[in-house]
């Protein structure tokens, strides 16, 4: 059996112990430091064992996943060396950052153990083992930072375990990682957290501004839901990559305040412009690092008895509903029926379904 253990069953961590637990020749261990974690990791059959020994987890385990806030990776690998590790041990990571956690990883200097770090560029707003799912990463990049000193061979099994993640898997140097992820991921972060905390304060005069709020805006900010201790950790961690990126953030919002100024449509027309054509050439049917919303509405005037059709009628084709919610239900107004999907996939089947039986959706 190959034993893989997983230190932080989280959303991620969680996630991938969802894609090995139960394929042939695996067994998935998960690791807490607390008791009642351990229970619930067994109870809702993420992994095949759980415990609170560090030793137990890692001692006799043939890959070792660290899936714990950035800010606790060294902590856990300086802990890790001092056990002996099995000979052949693949010891990876998932954190948001791989600059700082490469140079840690090095402390594991025992025969036979190699670190590579790891990012599965896929997750959510959501956090905890509640929130897994062995969907997550599929069609998603996981990008690996192997250090010119790894043996090839190694990297090969890990990119083989990782092949039950569907992803697709990209080697890129942990530099060029944290600047392009600073720039896609982590900024984007502090703006919207910047942005709802704006719109927070005008609320707090003028409550009209949540309620017109619904929809367009808070799906534009829905990664300010964002675990707070998570994004803490990536933020310190990556400072000295986004402070330039918030000063480059800066001057780009100060051309906007002069084009206003001096009332420059040209100009403002031109950004919009620039902007749209640049955004209309990104990919977009692989996943990104900021998932899309696959989401619509359906007009549902009666509906009671509706709902469980719909659902029935799309599990009926094996079309996978991630969540559905009635988002207005008053006596006097039609209700509009929000569905979530995991993939787009999912999304343009049910979109097709709803049609055919007389529930156009709309977006
Ligand atoms: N959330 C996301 O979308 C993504 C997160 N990551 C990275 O994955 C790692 C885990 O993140 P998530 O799974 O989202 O978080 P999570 O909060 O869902 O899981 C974190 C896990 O670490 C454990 N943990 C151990 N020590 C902890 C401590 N001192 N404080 C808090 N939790 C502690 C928690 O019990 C939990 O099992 C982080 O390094 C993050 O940067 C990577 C890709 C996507
Ligand atoms: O909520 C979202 O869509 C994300 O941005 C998910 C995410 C968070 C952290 C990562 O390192 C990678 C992906």
């Amino acid at each position: 059996m190959t034993k893989i253990a997983i230190f932080g069953v989280g959303l991620i961590g969680g996630s991938l112990a969802l894609c090995f637990k139960g394929k042939p020749g695996l067994t998935v261990v998960g690791h807490s430091v607390r008791e009642s974690s351990v229970a619930k990791y067994v109870a809702r059959g993420v992994v095949d064992h759980a415990t609170t020994s560090m030793r137990e987890a890692a001692e006799d385990a043939d890959f070792i996943f660290l899936c714990v806030p950035v800010g606790m990776l060294e902590g856990y690998l300086n802990e890790l060396s001092q056990f002996k590790l099995k000979k052949g041990c693949i010891v990876t990571d998932v954190g948001s950052t791989k600059v700082s956690v490469a140079s840690c990883g090095r402390m594991l200097q025992q025969e036979g153990v190699t670190f590579i770090g790891g990012h599965p560029m896929a997750g959510g707003e959501r956090s905890g083992v509640e929130a897994a799912s062995s969907y997550l990463f599929e069609n998603a990049y996981y990008v690996l930072t192997p250090d010119p000193s790894t043996p090839q061979r190694e990297v090969d099994k890990l990119t083989q375990l990782l092949k039950h993640t569907n992803a697709h898997i990209v080697h890129v140097n942990a530099e060029q990682h944290d600047e392009i992820v600073g720039a896609i991921s982590h900024l984007p972060h502090i703006i919207a957290v910047a942005l709802v905390n704006q719109i927070s304060r005008c609320n707090e005069s003028d409550p009209l501004y949540s309620v017109l709020a619904a929809g367009g805006f808070r799906d534009i900010t829905r990664i300010a839901s964002s675990d707070p201790i998570v994004w803490r950790d990536i933020l310190i961690n990556n400072r000295s990559i986004l402070l330039k990126l918030l000063q480059d953030w800066n001057e780009e919002t100060s051309a906007f305040i002069r084009l206003l100024e001096e009332e420059d449509g040209d100009g403002i027309a031109r950004a919009f412009q620039e902007a749209g054509a640049f955004r209309n050439q990104l990919p977009e049917r692989r996943k990104g690092m900021i998932h899309s919303l696959y989401e619509c509405y359906v007009d549902v005037p009666d509906h009671p008895g509706i709902i469980g059709k719909i659902a029935t009628e799309l599990g009926n084709d094996r079309i996978n509903l991630s969540n559905m919610q009635i988002i207005e239900s008053r006596a006097d107004i039609p209700g509009v029926l929000r569905m979530s999907f995991r993939t787009q996939e999912d999304l343009d089947l049910a979109v097709t379904k709803l049609g055919q039986i007389g529930y156009p959706a709309h977006f």
